[in-house]
């Protein structure tokens, strides 16, 4: 990561600093437990000093901004977090879309936890951890060992509880280890990508369970929330980010913090690889290359197909030549579109709209382009079209 820290942040990262040094210490990755399946056993005294909870030090409540999208989650988090165990909110189920901070705000308590009380044992598990662990331990002929370790924990974090779906011997003895540990006041906080009433292919028994606790989700953060997040993230990694490429990129990145993240983390390094700060038409091009990765391949057919129906004529009149005012308005936009979104060169845009030449692409584009600088009704036009195409706009 690059290094525009100023004074002012390096004096905030010494604080952050000092206070994690007062944290319990813990693996840089969070959930990785590999080779936990060939080691765990009931430790003995002598062994049960520490034992590992596979938290992420990072996923912590301070490093987690609060919205209107996770209040109620997060102030759970929190009641519980003061007394894991002992509140009404026993088990905690987090459900929400994807890359929406769940994780995070599971490992926040987690975190917590362990820092009020280190003695505390707090384990992180996703569900596939766990189910790949009870298989092995079947195979293995230890299912009451591996039982016997979970029923040890004082604080379960069990992620993705949508992927126990359907398998029953893992649910048969996740209910067993739940059961057991609720009814011994320790703390169970899942997460999920949807709400449990939902969760296809989770036994009855398991979902009455959730019902005794809070079920909260974590909606899509609004656009503030999303600058206020990735602006605390790159204070953290002491990165400095103009904010019109923050508010550019949360503006258009909407439904994933993770991919939001990721766009800056790649961004940052691109600049700096190549020596230069993060501007705007960095930005945008980097979300055009999320565009054109994860959207379906986007056709010059398919543009004239949405842009002919939205102004209510047919293909055939859109590649006709006729030059009536209202058809050629509509064909300037979808040789417009099929220019910017769709990979074709110039020649066979042109041979698609009624055997045309590239000049005619051209101009068109530049007319259009020339009409978006001063119409703004115009602009709502294309708006609405990219939005009928699923197209996230270049800005
Ligand atoms: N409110 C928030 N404050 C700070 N960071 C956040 C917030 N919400 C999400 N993030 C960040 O977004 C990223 C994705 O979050 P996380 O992994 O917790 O999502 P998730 O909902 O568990 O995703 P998945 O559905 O894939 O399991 C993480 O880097 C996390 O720190």
């Amino acid at each position: 990561m690059p290094q525009y820290r100023n004074s002012q942040q390096n004096r905030m990262m010494e604080e952050q600093q000092q206070q994690h040094q007062h944290r319990p210490q813990t693996p840089p990755q969070g959930g990785n437990m590999d080779g936990f399946v060939d080691h765990f056993r009931v430790p003995n005294a002598q062994e049960s000093t520490y034992r590992e909870s596979y938290l992420n030090p990072t996923y912590t409540f301070e490093t987690f901004i609060e919205g209107d999208c996770n209040r109620l989650a997060r102030s759970a988090g929190i009641a519980i977090a003061k007394k894991p165990g002992a509140t009404a909110f026993n088990p905690l189920v987090v459900y929400g879309g994807v890359g929406l901070g769940k994780t995070h705000l599971a490992q926040a308590v987690g975190n917590e936890v362990k820092y009020s009380d280190p003695s505390k044992f707090v384990l992180y598990v996703s569900s596939e951890q766990f189910t790949t662990q009870f298989i092995e331990a079947l195979k293995n002929n230890n299912v009451q060992q591996f039982t016997n370790y979970y029923l040890q924990v004082d604080v379960l974090i069990v992620d993705d509880i949508q992927f126990l779906a359907k398998k029953e011997k893992t649910q048969e003895n996740f209910f067993h280890i739940f059961n057991r540990l609720h009814q011994n006041g320790k703390q169970i906080i899942m997460t999920s990508d949807r709400p449990p009433r939902s969760l296809e292919g989770l036994t009855d028994r398991l979902l009455s369970r959730f019902k005794w606790g809070l079920t909260a989700d974590i909606q899509k953060p609004d656009f503030e929330t999303r600058v206020a997040i990735v602006k605390q993230k790159l204070m953290s990694e002491g990165v400095m980010v103009p904010d019109d490429v923050v508010e550019y990129l949360a503006y258009n990145i909407d439904s994933n913090i993770r991919e939001l993240e990721g766009t800056l983390v790649s961004l940052v390094a691109n600049a700096s690889l190549m020596q230069k700060q993060v501007d705007l038409d960095m930005a945008k091009n980097a979300l055009l290359n999320i565009v054109r990765n994860t959207e379906k391949e986007i056709t010059i057919e398919f543009i004239q197909q949405i842009v002919a129906e939205y102004f209510g004529i047919s293909v055939d009149e859109l590649k006709s030549k006729t030059r009536k005012k209202d058809i050629a308005q509509a064909r300037q936009i979808a040789m417009y579109f099929s220019k910017e979104y769709t990979k074709e060169p110039l020649k066979s845009i042109g041979n698609q709209f009624g055997g045309r030449d590239h000049s005619t692409v051209v101009h068109a584009s530049k007319a259009v382009t020339k009409r978006t600088a001063s119409d703004a009704l115009y602009n709502r036009i294309l708006e609405e079209l990219l939005d009928q195409m699923n197209i996230k706009s270049k800005g």
